[in-house]
């Protein structure tokens, strides 16, 4: 009997694996023809490059570095194929900012990704802003668009100054204690205080102590699992149970403080009712507030201001409302404080790696505050002055150019019909079928398109001002470059705090970069790295180069890419390895 089990079971195992690998050649079979790398061997797809790129790239780093990789080494045009079935998924990768406005982001913008939704719901929850979709994302996106418009963001300039300030004092002390430390870290901790700022009008310190929504939400971000490609590199059973706990904690300190910004507002709006005057600031909450009860007064056909039922006591926020705050106020927290705050680090890195762009932001910074005024105050008397700052703008653009902190990944999802699955790249007549695809639009492979962006490993900021650009015919400033800078993603799906990012990055380097300079510095190794920056990466690690042939023979750990010293790790946003770790010096001192 038990002989009779066992051969059942193993016919139904064998069944299964001629089924399973049948299933796999032919869907393999359907990428005939199609462009994508040489596959080794049909069963195994494409997965012998991503060993491959994992024995030649550094440990832990960001896999959007791999594509670039990938494309050059095998010269595959603009979107291409990398089967990583059945342990990954079937990319569809583009480095054509047109194409993937036209078919996935913009024009036709498909859903995320299953991938990202679930990673995103497991750390947000199920109401969060980057993985809802459909009526329940318009809806929120409506009720929090106001909060985060620049007008409203510049009514925080002054306090976005304020927090600026403090920064510059911890940037001084360690200078003058010459200190080796993490530039993210406390970078990460100014653009905190500035989202607290944002989100509920309210300082929360996060430079001098330790808020309970930052410390438990900094826990939740060192649970979430990082960028390994495969799932079990990463797996930790007691995860699920760490994440609740958490989350538990997290969700009492966002609602304590919900409550009492809506308290606040409550006497804002007694205070109103009786022509007191009342501060003009809105809060993201505030606005957010306001949208929902106008929303509300709507379907009661209500619509003189007067009769609008306004929230003024926390205790009657209807759940729903306040769930769906509370996974907003996290969203806004983990989508908004380590993007900027790395992009704040890299801007230092890269200013100080080019001394000849920081001249250019210098002379920009002296023109428009003459040295002897006080920046501080000429922001804080009129917020708009820093619409001056091109040059400025234009280098942190440059920046999220080269190190991207996000992208998104999208996939055709029956409950939302596509307007159609499959479209031909007019660039080489070949047919693309989305259909069981995870589709990149990788900001960090566009955006080293040298249509759009020449010689796309030089930092050069003048390329995004069009009187200034050495690059006049590249396609950037032609319709078909219209998507091409894509670090803040593009389409309705688009980064709804991306005016607050600029905003408070152009405010901070106003204030820091005359007066500090950022030296890399990495634990045990020489300061300042700066290692030549190669033609592109497949010539970088290829065994034409010592670098590439030492990694193969063993003799070199890859510690640089593209040139940098410093790579980008995945741990929520795509972060600067190890903090972005050196010394700050004052610039009078040099
Ligand atoms: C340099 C800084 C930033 C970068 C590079 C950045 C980048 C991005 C990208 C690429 C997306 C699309 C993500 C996807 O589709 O999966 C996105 C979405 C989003 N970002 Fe940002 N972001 C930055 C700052 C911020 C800030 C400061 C906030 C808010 C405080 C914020 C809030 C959001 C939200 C809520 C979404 C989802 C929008 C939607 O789906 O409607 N981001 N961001």
């Amino acid at each position: 009997m038990l002989l009779e089990i066992v051969a059942a079971v193993a016919a139904g195992f064998i069944a299964w694996l001629a089924y399973f690998v049948n299933d796999l050649v032919s869907k393999r079979r359907k990428l005939d023809g199609l462009p994508q790398p040489p596959m080794k061997n049909i069963l195994l797809g494409h997965l012998h490059i991503a060993d491959e790129c994992m024995k030649l790239f550094p440990k832990g780093i960001h896999s959007h570095a791999w594509a670039d990789y990938i494309r050059e080494k095998w010269n595959l045009p603009e979107t291409f194929y990398v089967d990583w079935r059945p342990v990954g998924p079937l990319w569809l990768f583009s480095a054509d900012p047109e194409l993937a406005s036209e078919h996935i982001l913009v024009k036709q913008s498909l859903p995320k990704s299953p991938w990202e939704k679930e990673f995103m719901d497991r750390f947000l929850g199920k109401n969060n802003l980057v993985s809802l979709e459909g009526a329940r994302h318009k809806m929120l996106r409506s009720m929090f668009n106001p909060g985060f418009s620049a007008n409203n963001i510049m009514t925080y300039a002054d306090a976005i100054v304020e927090a600026s300030l403090k920064f510059i004092d911890v940037l001084k002390a360690k200078a003058q204690s010459n200190e080796h430390f993490e530039m993210e870290e406390y970078a990460t901790r100014l653009t905190i205080d500035i989202i607290g700022l944002a989100v509920f009008d309210v300082n929360m310190q996060a430079q001098t102590k330790l808020h309970p929504i930052v410390e438990h939400f900094r826990a939740r971000v060192n649970m979430m699992p990082g960028a390994q490609p495969f799932f079990w590199q990463d797996a930790q059973p007691t995860r699920p149970i760490r994440l609740w706990w958490n989350n538990r904690k997290l969700e009492a300190a966002i609602n304590d403080e919900l409550d009492q910004k809506v308290q606040r507002r409550a006497k804002d709006l007694e205070n109103e009712s009786r022509g007191m005057v009342v501060p003009q600031k809105k809060s993201i909450i505030d606005l957010a507030l306001n949208a929902y009860e106008k929303e509300m007064a709507m379907g009661q056909n209500v619509t003189t201001g007067d009769a609008i039922k306004r929230i003024t006591d926390s205790r009657t926020l209807p759940p729903r409302l306040r769930q769906d705050l509370v996974d907003s106020i996290k969203t806004f927290f983990f989508a908004g404080h380590d993007t900027t705050s790395s992009t704040l680090a890299w801007c230092y890195y890269l200013l100080h790696r080019n001394p000849k762009a920081r001249s250019q932001l210098v002379s920009e910074l002296d023109e428009v505050f003459p040295p002897g005024t006080s920046t501080a105050r000429a922001i804080q008397q009129d917020p708009y002055v820093i619409n001056k700052l091109e040059y400025t703008a234009a280098c942190i653009k440059e920046t999220l150019r080269i190190f991207p902190p996000a992208s998104t990944l999208r996939a055709l999802d029956p409950k939302y019909p596509a307007q159609h699955t499959t479209f031909t790249d007019p660039r080489t007549g070949i047919k693309h079928d989305l259909e069981g695809t995870t589709a990149w639009p990788i900001a960090h492979m566009i955006q080293r398109n040298k249509r759009f962006f020449p010689e796309p490993m030089k930092f050069i900021p003048e390329r995004f001002i069009p009187d200034r650009t050495p690059f006049p015919e590249a396609e950037l400033f032609a319709p078909s470059g219209k998507y091409a800078f894509q670090s803040f993603s593009v389409g309705p799906r688009n980064c709804i705090g991306q005016e607050l990012a600029m905003i408070e990055s152009k405010i901070v380097l106003a204030l820091t970069v005359r007066e500090f300079d950022f030296v890399l510095e990495y634990p045990g190794e020489k300061a300042d790295p700066q290692p030549e920056i190669p033609e592109n990466t497949a010539k970088e690690f290829s065994e034409e180069t010592e670098y590439g042939k030492g990694i193969r023979d063993g003799t070199i750990t890859p510690n640089f890419v593209e040139g940098h010293r410093v790579w980008q790790v995945l741990k929520g946003a795509a972060k600067p390895v190890g903090g972005c770790p050196g010394r700050v010096y004052l610039r009078n001192q040099n």
